[in-house]
């Protein structure tokens, strides 16, 4: 097993214990911050459940299930638990799906429900249409509906339904969205469901509850209370943790269920643990304490010191002198010349910034950077900071890595994200035509790919998705492929580029802006989509969510600049007291609903909680010398960790 699963226990690690042995085993949730070890519990919490209860569930052909936010997750703690068979780790998309797949007329009903329900949504939205609504979208409304009327015919010829990437009714496909909503109505509305699932599953474990959603939530906590068999279900998260607005937050635990505490933090120094402690001082003021440390041999370790040190510097173009010079201070003051560039610098530093408009244009994709933000609907601002915006992600999940992978020469990733994603390579498809030619094929394919997204092409991103989609390479979300049809018209326009505070903007017409973000998006070049990637994987803040689990660095840089900024999701300069909230953000603090401020000071927390040891904070911002006293007041940096230019300079 696992050197997670070896790591001593706490005091929490014996409370689950407890849960699991308890007869009938107890509910239970554990709410925890940062670096406490919340992971390590529960693959702790699925050992635990093996080894009291293996014998049983294998005798009864019964498994312990474990939900985690991503793929990458669920294949890092499936190995942490020596990848036993009695633990199904999966995403919340998979194991709805493993559970709804033997109800296929039930899917069947669902399905058709479905498609009727999209259809009115449209004709409602067409009944209402308001003077400012353009043609084009008039027209690509009419064009929806009478796709989606073809899919409901052709539902009743579809042999069995599966889960794909999307949605493709007519061929039986459901794609995440409607797997969830599936799954969560079935628990819902089919008891017998219920059941199935407590009786195949009497163990249900979810990492990251902060994240998943409501819905998902509450439909569990239903089967735990009425499917009538014995039904354990555990939650780990950390409200202060959720980036994802559709994330629950804080799971509230019912009367029965035994909420366990965890307060350690095993993670950072001392110097960045206290600042964490202070950002949560004015969320839910949760304060965690030094974890005790063993070294190899067993004997408790002291917790290192380290250091959290504040710059508050000019938002103006010697950002990037600046960012060195910081650098230099953080290896001249800490003694740890790894903080100085070198050739090796993403082992280095991990620099966490939410970038802007100049910083994309600097990095290699600005008009990307233009397409999905100036103007665009929230859902792209907001998907377009972790690779989740729907026009977006089969680029990330497909696309670039497959051209990486063929321009570096590794034809088994080529081979293998063509297996996983490719409806060209399934068994129906390759039967029906000669392997050798369908791999002649395939490899043309992705040598057109390689070429478009490494710039050796003229391709913008509309020539390769309509080249995905004419070759069926890939199953494309709906809402992609009605812009891809032949019959949709796309004349390229030049996007406005200047930013806008979308709060404050007049409600406009969000299929308009769909329809002008698509448009500039289709004729941006592909290369971009290269700089982009690189991008999300090394510096977005949002990737330590999306990526590697529990990822913690010895040196983390976190760069907070709102200029230029063009989603109103985050505002560093409202956290900061900085800049004054706006109406919107005094109606909802009213209503008791969450605000700018909130989401940024969690954004902040898990930027600055990843710090093994050293961490450095960068504000740019207007007016440094107006900043400073403001900062100080804050009490989130001890005084003498705060500095501006002239320590810089000296
Ligand atoms: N009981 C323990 N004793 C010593 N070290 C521990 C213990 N539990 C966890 N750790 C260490 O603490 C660090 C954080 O653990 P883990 O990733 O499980 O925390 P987490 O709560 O899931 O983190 P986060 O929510 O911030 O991603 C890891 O380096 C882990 O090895």
């Amino acid at each position: 097993m696992s050197s997670r699963a070896n790591k001593p226990d706490t005091q929490a690690d014996i409370e689950l214990r407890h849960c699991i042995a308890s007869k009938p085993p107890k509910s239970f949730i554990m709410k925890a911050g940062a670096g406490s070890g919340k992971t390590t519990s529960l693959i702790k919490g699925l050992s635990a459940v093996i080894q009291i209860h293996g014998d049983n569930l294998r005798r009864t052909r019964q498994r312990v299930a474990c939900i985690t936010y991503t793929d990458i997750a669920a294949g890092e703690i499936w190995r942490d638990v020596g990848s036993d068979p009695l633990v199904h780790v999966s995403t919340i998309h998979s194991f709805m799906w493993l559970l709804a797949k033997p109800f296929q007329k039930d899917i069947r009903d669902w399905v058709s429900a479905r498609i009727t329900e999209k259809i009115r949504g449209i004709e409602e939205k067409q009944a209402s249409y308001g003077p400012r609504v353009q043609q084009r979208t008039k027209d690509k409304d009419a064009r929806d509906i009478v796709r989606l009327r073809r899919q409901l015919e052709r539902i009743s010829d579809v042999k069995t339904f599966r889960y794909g990437t999307g949605s493709k009714y007519g061929k039986g496909i459901l794609g995440h969205d409607d797997i969830l909503k599936l799954g969560t109505y079935l628990i819902c509305e089919r008891p017998l469901f219920q059941t199935l699932l407590a009786r195949q599953f009497p163990f249900v474990f979810v990492d990251e509850s902060q994240d998943t959603t409501a819905e998902v939530v509450d439909a569990l906590k239903l089967a735990q209370r009425d499917s009538g068999a014995p039904f354990c279900l555990g939650f780990f998260g950390d409200p202060m943790q959720r980036i994802y607005v559709t994330g629950s937050g804080l799971v509230e635990p019912e009367s029965d269920w035994v909420d366990i505490p965890k307060p350690e933090n095993y993670r950072c120094s001392l110097k960045v643990l206290s600042l964490a402690n202070a950002i949560r001082r004015d969320g839910d003021d949760l304060v965690q304490v030094p974890g005790k440390r063993l070294n190899k041999e067993g004997i408790i370790t002291s917790t290192p010191e380290g250091s959290a040190h504040l710059f508050i510097l000019p938002a103006d173009n010697s950002r990037d002198v600046n960012l060195s010079l910081v650098r230099q201070w953080m290896a001249t003051n800490t003694g740890d010349d790894l903080w100085c560039p070198g050739s090796d610098d993403q082992n280095r530093v991990k620099l966490l910034v939410i970038v802007h408009q100049m910083a994309a244009k600097r990095l290699g994709f600005g008009e990307l950077y233009s397409a999905l933000n100036s103007k665009a609907p929230s859902a792209f601002k907001d998907g377009f900071l972790d690779g989740t915006a729907w026009p977006l992600s089969p680029f990330m999940k497909f696309l670039v890595p497959i051209a990486i992978a063929n321009h570096s020469g590794h034809q088994l990733e080529v081979m293998r994200l063509l297996r996983t994603y490719s409806p060209q390579l399934e068994d129906a498809a390759v039967a029906a035509a000669k392997i050798s030619d369908r791999l002649k094929s395939l490899g043309k394919l992705v040598a057109s790919i390689t070429a478009g997204v490494f710039g050796e092409s003229n391709t913008t991103i509309g020539d390769l998705l309509r080249l995905v989609y004419n070759t069926e390479l890939l199953l494309l979300d709906p809402r992609l492929t009605s812009y891809l049809d032949p019959s949709a018209v796309i004349e390229v326009q030049e996007t406005p580029v200047q930013d806008e505070n979308d709060e404050d903007e007049q409600e406009e017409d969000e299929s308009e802006k769909e329809f002008m973000a698509m448009q500039a998006f289709l004729s941006c070049p592909a290369n971009q989509l290269l700089a982009y990637q690189n991008y999300i994987m090394e510096r977005s803040p949002f990737w330590t969510q999306q990526g590697i689990k529990g990822a913690e660095f010895e040196r983390v840089l976190v760069v907070l600049d709102d200029a230029e900024s063009t989603h109103s999701q985050f505002s560093y300069e409202k956290y900061l007291r900085l800049k004054e909230p706006s109406d919107r953000d005094i109606e909802n603090l009213k209503a008791g609903l969450e605000t700018t401020i909130d989401r940024t000071r969690r954004l902040f927390y898990v930027s600055c909680t990843r710090a093994l040891k050293d961490l450095a904070v960068i504000l740019f911002t207007e007016n440094p010398s107006r900043a400073e006293p403001v900062l100080r007041q804050l009490n989130l940096f001890e005084s003498d960790s705060i500095h501006t230019l002239s320590a810089l300079q000296e």
